[in-house]
């Protein structure tokens, strides 16, 4: 070979650092990196599977997909290889110099430079193929794209460089041949490969073979794993740990199932799911493509893990498999998507996963658990799945002004609904002020209990028009809203008295007059006890937070649609600006005074005074006039 056949590439600066953190690991679980191996191996024959449906030449000379491992005691040597795809000598560069997944990336943003700390990361992302580097000092891959006849081979030593350069393989397929670090011997021992193999592979489809003569006593070929699909065998014959790991495969997952959902459906269609609910959050939850990341089968043959129209995007955070008996093996991507039955399997999947939900939200400690994980993300079937509102929303928990730490369901709510409340109250807002908004007073007063919601998506199917039970939802910031007819709670207290109706009139008269364009009412309120003042928006118009959201999303200073203020009779402010008003007062003072009513109800919630600089005017002004 010449020496210029040989390149000498960078790895992208996060590989670095991640490199670097793994050749100095001493992190406890080294043994997951086989897993990762055989993990990626099989990815590599499920993906070769299917490109061979359309093009059988690939697979024809090697047909029995395998992984096989080789130990090498002398030469310190472990070797994994498989009959997959294969890497082109691009495609060694893309994935083996750069940070491929997104999994990773997620992994080294949040990297701190404090090893011990990073160390923990490493357990709860997970860090594929670079976690070899763990446990060998030199990483030899001679990988042969299928379909093409030269291999490559890529190598390095986890320090900043690698090299690739024209290499041999007879066929297909990827070899690894990791050089073990001194220290690490027990990777070299046959019965701990295949007691890490038990517990990490046993459920990968295809046989993990450990070759003849790693030592003295291995004189043949031994299969290590069962090499069958985990769903096709039966319940009875799977642990917990063997769905757990089967998890950690699918689901690029390396916390514990919240829920394992196993079942074939039987009747017009058939087909086998193996679906998980995450133990945590998903790094990706969030992410603006609300992809599912489900892997579909046609008869134990990976199709893909990229059919946007298998589940809702309020499902996203569902990990694991489908295996349809009945869609055609040579389906298109593109064609699943329109695909009728991809439609059918797919109401079948989410009637499955919402009958389960409900199930198992009887055990209220643990549904809590996944509440608080993926209830944010549910709800967003509130807004887009018209067809399962109602038993999204029977499943649907909510902090309320009553459930102190808990949370409760809509049953709760409606359960102790107090005499002649109608609707179902609430308000949404951010989570660590809305429970003491001044719009609540009065439903605080009559004991009525109102949900607090401060999810961004609450704003959106709140909005949706949708009822519990024949019980309307009912914004307490936004409309007209009448509690008279509902008791009082016994615990009220005295009220104290209104101002005189005449000399409300009149200041309410002159507040419209100051205030103009800048708000749509002036009105007595009927949801104050305690403070002056609040902003309500009006029944036909957006409600406030939503209004806020919208308009920090577009980034506009634009100013929402002009609110009500609401002011209450009964306060000693509002009572003493009603008798000078309807003495005749100065219109300049009450015209200030109109203004700093209006500042402070936009300062309560949360926005500042339309105008800072004449606000803090007429504050000064004010207190001059108080203490002088
Ligand atoms: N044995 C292999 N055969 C073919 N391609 C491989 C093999 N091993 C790795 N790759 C390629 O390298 C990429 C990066 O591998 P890596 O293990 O870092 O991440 P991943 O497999 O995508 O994610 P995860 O480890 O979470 O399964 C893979 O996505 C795949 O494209």
């Amino acid at each position: 070979m010449t020496a210029e056949a040989i390149e000498t590439r960078g790895f992208e600066t996060e590989v670095a650092r991640l490199l670097h953190l793994m050749v100095h690991s001493v992190y406890s679980d080294k043994d997951i990196f086989l897993r990762e191996l055989i993990s990626n191996a099989s990815d590599a024959c499920d993906k070769l599977r299917y490109e061979a449906l359309t093009d059988a030449s690939l697979t024809a000379d090697d047909p029995g997909f395998r992984v096989e491992i080789a130990i090498d005691r002398a030469a310190r040597t472990l070797t994994i290889s498989d009959n997959g795809i294969g890497m082109s000598h691009d495609e060694l560069i893309a994935n083996l110099g750069t940070i491929a997944r997104s999994g990773t990336s997620a992994f080294v943003e949040q990297l701190s430079g404090d090893e011990n700390k990073d160390m923990n990361l490493i357990g709860r992302f997970g860090v594929g193929f670079y976690s070899v580097f763990m446990v060998a000092g030199r990483v030899e891959v001679v990988s042969r794209r299928a379909g093409e006849a030269q291999a490559h081979a890529w190598e390095s030593e986890g320090t900043g460089t690698y090299t690739l350069r024209p290499a041999e393989r007879a066929t297909r397929g990827t070899t690894i041949i990791l050089h073990m670090r001194e220290g690490e011997d027990e990777f070299l021992d046959p019965w701990r490969l295949k007691r890490i193999v038990k517990t990490y592979s046993d459920h990968i489809a295809l046989p993990v073979i450990l070759k003849a003569g790693a030592d003295e006593g291995q004189t043949e070929d031994e299969t290590l794993n069962a090499a069958s699909a985990l769903w096709t065998r039966p319940k009875s014959d799977i642990t917990a740990e063997q769905y757990t790991e089967f998890y950690r495969h699918v689901g690029h997952a390396v916390d514990e199932p919240w829920a394992t959902i196993h079942w074939k459906a039987e009747g017009t269609i058939e087909y086998t799911g193996l679906l998980f609910i995450p133990g945590s959050r998903p790094f990706d939850l969030f992410d603006p493509k609300r992809q599912s990341r489900l892997k579909l089968y046609v008869r134990r043959v990976f199709i893909t893990d990229d059919c946007e129209s298998l589940l809702p995007g309020y499902m996203r955070f569902v990990r694991g498999i489908v295996d349809s008996a009945d869609l055609p093996l040579n389906i298109s991507r593109e064609m699943l998507q329109e695909s009728a039955l991809t439609a059918k399997i797919r109401a079948g999947l989410v009637k499955k996963i919402l009958s389960e939900l409900e199930k198992r939200s009887a055990d209220v400690a643990a549904y809590r658990t996944f509440w608080d994980a993926f209830g944010p993300v549910l709800k967003e079937g509130l807004y887009e799945d018209f067809e399962r509102r109602e038993q999204i929303l029977k499943i649907a928990r909510f902090r309320s002004t009553k459930s102190g730490d808990d949370v409760i369901s809509l049953a709760d709510y409606v359960a102790r609904m107090r005499p002649n409340q109608t609707a179902i109250h609430f308000i949404t807002g951010d989570a660590a002020t809305i429970a003491s908004s001044p719009q609540l007073e009065a439903f605080k007063a009559r004991d009525v209990e109102v949900l607090l919601l401060s999810d961004p998506i609450d704003d959106f199917w709140t909005g949706a028009g949708l009822d519990f039970e024949g019980k309307p939802f009912q914004s307490v910031t936004r409309g007209d809203i009448d509690l008279s007819l509902i008791p009082e709670a016994e615990d009220a207290g005295e009220k104290a008295a209104e101002a005189p109706e005449a000399d409300i009139a009149t200041l309410i008269g002159a507040a419209k007059l100051a205030l103009g364009e800048a708000v749509k009412d002036v009105r007595v309120s009927k949801r104050l006890t305690d403070s002056a003042v609040c902003l309500v928006a009006d029944a036909n118009d957006m409600d406030m937070h939503l209004a806020r959201l919208m308009r920090a999303a577009k980034g506009t200073g634009a100013a929402d649609a002009p609110r009500i203020l609401e002011i209450n009779p009964r306060h000693p402010l509002v009572k003493a600006l009603a008798i000078r008003a309807a003495a005749a007062a100065s219109a300049d003072d009450l015209a200030d005074a109109a203004h700093l009513l209006l500042d402070q109800a936009r300062i309560i919630e949360g926005e500042g005074p339309q105008d800072p600089i004449a606000f803090a005017r007429r504050l000064s002004d004010m207190m001059v006039r108080a203490v002088g």
